[in-house]
């Protein structure tokens, strides 16, 4: 029997904390196209998981990130959330339970930033109070302070920080799930940077499913808990981790995403405090790197230095030992078997 909306979208919301998400042979021809832009794609997000699309122009991302909020209906298969069938809910009620940040922004240019994030929190008929201390809190979440910003409009904004708002906005109604759709492309890349590691950051306090699209490779394996590598009508080529990915690409259309330097991305995957460390005694003088810093960010330090060994402190600052590029080069080859081991685990489990 089908379900109400209103039971349904309860449902949805009543879970701020990710939700599963499942795509089963969904496809999308538009209308006038003999082909579909994205053909029998299927997919499971488990809850929390930050999930990227990555492909390139014109291959079906966008397209299939929006049937899950319905921006783009479906013309076959099934999209559900928490086990809900989101295609047999009001899709207008459905989109207030679904953040979704895009690149353009698209703040409102003549209401106030509050004003702005207050909208879904309207919508949903908070009230005052509640609604100007979510606006507190989310401006103080996604580093902008209230007092400052929250009654200057959108063009008073750098575009980082209008881009911090598109975030916060999106978080209002605190959804299970966010779509983004390449919602740092249109910074510069210092700023981007920068969006990126904040949002990293909020992610792993708000644990919400998020589906982000972007064409850039090192974007996806920077943010992404897995990342789907697609070609053409939305074919998924390869969906696994990204160090699983930069380690073993599924085929050669998958290794012309990842471009040179695998070794380089993955050893900025690895942590420090992963490598077996050499002796304090090795280290040079006055060269020192934390141990939660990636052995990447130690080769860099090694390279400008010139010296042969540097020193790893813990969060105390007191050194725990040294790391050299022979060490670094090991710790690579140990982390590549370790996932090799663990992928063959998995298959026999399979
Ligand atoms: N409204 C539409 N009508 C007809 N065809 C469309 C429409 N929107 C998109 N398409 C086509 O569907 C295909 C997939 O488009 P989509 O925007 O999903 O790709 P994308 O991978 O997100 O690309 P980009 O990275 O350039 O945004 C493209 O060939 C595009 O031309």
């Amino acid at each position: 029997m089908p379900e109400s909306t209103d039971t349904a979208l309860t449902q949805i919301a009543s879970r701020t904390e990710g939700a599963r998400i499942v795509l089963d042979r969904v496809s999308k021809v538009y209308p006038g196209q003999d082909a579909p832009a994205v053909d029998a794609f299927s997919m499971v997000a488990e809850p929390g998981e930050l999930i990227m699309f990555v492909g390139p122009s014109g291959c079906g991302k966008t397209t299939t990130m929006k049937m899950i909020n319905r921006i783009i209906e479906p013309t076959s298969g099934s999209i559900t959330i928490d086990g809900r069938d989101i295609l047999s809910l009001d899709p207008n009620e459905l989109r207030r339970h679904i953040g979704y940040v895009i690149q353009q922004i698209g703040l409102f240019p003549h209401m106030t930033i509050a004003e702005n994030i207050a909208v879904v929190p309207k919508l949903l008929g908070w009230s005052k109070q509640r609604t100007s201390e979510r606006i507190d809190e989310l401006l103080r979440t996604v580093q902008l302070d209230p007092g400052v910003f929250a009654e200057r409009y959108p063009r008073q904004l750098s575009g980082g920080q209008q881009q911090r708002v598109g975030v916060a906005r999106a978080l209002a109604a605190d959804p299970p799930v966010m779509l983004m759709d390449e919602p740092f492309g249109a910074t510069d890349p210092i700023t981007r940077e920068k969006l990126q590691a904040e949002f990293l950051r909020l992610q792993e306090s708000i644990s919400k499913t998020i589906i982000f699209v972007t064409h850039d490779f090192d974007e996806a394996i920077r943010l992404g808990d897995r990342i789907a590598v697609l070609s053409e009508r939305s074919q998924i080529e390869q969906f696994d981790t990204p160090a699983a990915i930069l380690a073993q690409p599924a085929n050669d259309y998958v290794r012309s995403f990842i471009g040179q330097g695998a070794a380089l991305k993955r050893l900025a995957l690895i942590p420090i405090e992963s490598a077996a460390l050499g002796p304090m005694a090795a280290a040079a003088a006055g060269h020192r790197i934390g141990a939660d810093e990636s052995l990447r960010d130690a080769l860099d330090l090694l390279i400008v230095t010139g010296v042969p060994a540097v020193g790893v402190v813990d969060s105390t600052g007191s050194i725990i030992g040294s790391l050299t590029v022979d060490r670094i080069s090991t710790a690579l080859g140990a982390d590549a078997s370790a996932l090799a081991a663990t992928r063959a685990d998995e298959g026999r489990s399979v």
